[in-house]
């Protein structure tokens, strides 16, 4: 039987006082796009960071395409990448040359080929060689999209994939991320505080509050069990700490 392509197993972060993360246990099914919602400092990052191996878990486990990313993500960092706003790139290297050393770190062969291809599909090919520091937010966004998905992850996590994007190019974005899944039959999950996002690229949403889960399902159904018409009003119940609809 092929393991889920992420699995959280009482799943605990804390910082100091602050539990970021409170016992978070869930399974996501390869090829799926999850959205991970909540408001400020519900968990998403932190979250995250311990499915990437990047934050050590208090407690519980976290596995990705069944490795143990405490102990063995070394086996695993290849099939995977992520990308983030917050996470910038080395300011005076060209997107080229930013491009080739995350393909380097991530092993690609044929690493020159696919930093073409990838620029002609995200529409980068005229900002290739210029630095990457002098880009504006949006161009960085889909830089770092490229850089996402240098290595042809298997499961990619996102944080805020269109954040700074104009409409036409978020929705352009959008699109370009479903068909890779697709083609890929990639995992995505992703943390976004835009709804119809949500709405339209994933399968099924978790929303967390202090840490833990308060709601998990496909979003048209989290909408009618809170009796609502869009996920927006589903995301304002949770946070302002009002109950599902009773059936
Ligand atoms: N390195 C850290 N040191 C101390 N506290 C932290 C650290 N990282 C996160 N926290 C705290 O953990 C909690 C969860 O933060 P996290 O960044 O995971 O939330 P988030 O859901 O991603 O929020 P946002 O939507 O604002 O990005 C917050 O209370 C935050 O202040």
């Amino acid at each position: 039987m092929t393991s889920p392509a992420i699995e959280a197993d009482n799943l605990v972060k804390t910082y100091g006082e602050v539990r970021a993360v409170a016992g978070l246990s869930f399974a996501i099914a390869r090829g799926s796009t999850t959205a991970l919602l909540g408001g400020n400092g519900a968990g998403k990052s932190t979250t995250i960071g311990m499915i990437m191996g990047l934050v050590l878990p208090t407690s519980g486990a976290v596995r990705v395409l069944g490795v143990d990313m405490v102990s063995r993500r070394y086996d695993v960092l290849r099939r995977m990448n992520f990308e983030s706003p917050y996470v910038d790139m080395p300011h005076r290297l060209t997107v080229r040359q930013n491009l080739t050393v995350f393909g380097r770190l991530y092993g690609v062969e044929g690493l020159k080929a696919r930093i073409t291809e990838l620029a002609e599909a995200l529409e980068l090919t005229d900002l290739l060689d210029r630095a990457s520091g002098k880009l504006s937010a949006g161009q960085k966004t889909r830089v770092a999209l490229a850089k996402a998905l240098i290595n042809d992850p298997e499961v990619m996590l996102l944080d805020e994939p269109t954040a700074s994007l104009d409409p036409d190019t978020a929705d352009w974005v959008r699109s370009h991320l479903e068909r890779y899944r697709a083609r890929r039959g990639a995992t995505i999950l992703l943390a976004s505080h835009n709804m119809a996002e949500v709405e339209r690229l994933c399968d099924r949403v978790i929303i967390l509050k202090k840490g833990q889960i308060e709601g998990d399902g496909a979003p048209g159904e989290l909408i009618a069990r809170y009796g609502r018409t869009n996920l927006e009003e589903v995301f304002l119940d949770v946070a302002r700490g009002r109950r599902e609809a009773v059936s």
